[in-house]
């Protein structure tokens, strides 16, 4: 049986999700040789990691406990009664994490799991990697810093997997490498790569008001009452809702694929439509702000544009176009039969132009968000390394 140890990064909803396929995959992995081995599990301040990294792992039972506690916003660090573990803080933490990358990078091997939403992760990550640990990401943040960040941390690609970074667990990220590596070169993708954007410009459609749709999102999410639109909730970002009203995040997801295909360039080589005008931005109003008084006032405008895209047969997208040295990320007025147009909800959709899909694109669609896909494509890289293990 193939042993493959993990540490994750990273316990809100996607990564006890992930942890909850492991736990659930078990008799599948088990099947196919393999025994996932959680080690240690990291939030914003604190480490939970078993005393011997080498030998031991989190059982199922500690790891629902984990989940139950996290779940309710608590940190890690009020764990008690877990057994055989340690709990680290702060900058011990930090460096704890590094030591077990030192102890099991070179002997068991590794998979560090970043399921975080920080950019703060980069400098474990890369030392993660310089010590054989493989990297696995959810986290687009790494992934989007400095070209040559990018280009240290991708250096080992047989060691690093990031297919959650865009579009969860739709292989976007594997179809472009297959194309590519076959020689077959990539000119143009389009794509609707947001689930929340993609989500807000359906209700538009259907006549809400954009503060309505946002402001209902953030009240249910807060109260908890979100089962109704389930999915939508998974991915809201109710931390912080405007990185994905202000096309950041999206930016992200076109910057990991720019890149891929071989463009050096940084996040803000990226054009980038926002919903909301610098005003109403984060160094101007808090959220509370933002939401109640900030979005109301661009109702009317978005609402005319819809308006008057549906009175011409087209319907307004939040689209991604990735040609030659351009990349950028905005709204569109699409026909409503199109491809994009057609899009509801939150689902994604991506083209790929290349020479052999040149008439008929390389089309991959479906839920492009949410924490169950995007812990199964999580899961489904570490399993991808497991010929790195033993
Ligand atoms: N949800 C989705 O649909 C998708 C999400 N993603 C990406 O997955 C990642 C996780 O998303 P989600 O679970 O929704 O995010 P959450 O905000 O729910 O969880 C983030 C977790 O990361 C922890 N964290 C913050 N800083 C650090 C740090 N420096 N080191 C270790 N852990 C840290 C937080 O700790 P604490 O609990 O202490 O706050 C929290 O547990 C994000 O990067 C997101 O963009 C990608 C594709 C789709
Ligand atoms: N915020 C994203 C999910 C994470 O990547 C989305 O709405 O698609």
């Amino acid at each position: 049986m193939k042993s493959i140890p993990i540490l994750l990064m990273g316990c809100g909803g996607v990564g006890r999700q992930l942890l909850d396929h492991i736990v659930s995959c078990r008799s599948l992995h088990s099947n196919l040789g393999l025994a996932l081995r959680v080690v240690g599990i990291c939030d914003s301040s604190s480490l939970i990691v078993v005393n011997d990294a080498v030998k031991m792992e989190l059982n199922d039972d500690s790891l629902k406990k984990i989940c139950t506690i996290k779940s309710t916003g608590s940190s890690l660090s009020s764990m008690v009664e877990l057994g055989s573990c340690h709990i680290f803080r702060d900058s011990e933490a930090r460096r704890k994490v590094v030591d077990i990358a030192g102890l099991l990078g070179r002997s068991t091997g590794l998979v560090v799991a970043d399921c975080s939403a920080s950019s703060e992760t980069l400098d474990i990550l890369r030392q993660a990697a310089g010590l054989g640990c493989c990297i696995v990401l959810a986290n687009k943040k790494p992934l989007t810093s400095k070209l040559e960040d990018y280009e240290n941390l991708i250096s080992n690609i047989r060691r690093i997997r990031f297919e959650s970074t865009v579009g969860a667990g739709l292989p976007v990220i594997a179809a472009i490498n297959r194309v590519l590596s076959s020689g077959d070169p990539i000119y143009r993708i389009v794509g609707s790569l947001s689930g929340t954007l993609g989500y807000v410009m359906s209700e538009l459609e259907d006549g809400k008001l954009l503060s309505h749709v946002v402001q209902d999102a953030n009240d249910l999410g807060t109260q908890n009452q979100c089962l109704f639109i389930k999915e939508f909730f998974d991915l809201f970002n109710f931390k912080n809702p405007r990185d994905d009203l202000s096309g950041m995040d999206v930016a992200r997801k076109a910057l990991i694929l720019s890149r891929l295909l071989g463009q050096q360039i940084n996040l803000e080589d990226i054009k980038v439509d926002s919903l909301y005008p610098e005003e109403m931005g984060p160094k101007s109003m808090s959220i509370g702000e933002f939401l109640n008084r900030g979005l109301p006032i661009l109702d009317k405008d978005v609402g005319e544009k819809i308006k008057m895209a549906a009175s011409k047969g087209n319907v307004v997208k939040y689209v991604c176009i990735i040609e030659g040295l351009r990349c950028q990320v905005g709204l569109q007025e699409l026909p409503k039969d199109s491809p994009l147009g057609r899009l509801k909800g939150s689902e994604n959709v991506v083209e790929i132009y290349s020479r052999c899909y040149k008439e008929s694109p390389l089309v991959i669609q479906g839920a492009g968000a949410g924490n169950d896909t995007t812990a199964a494509g999580v899961l489904a890289d570490i399993v991808d390394l497991q010929d790195l293990f033993k």
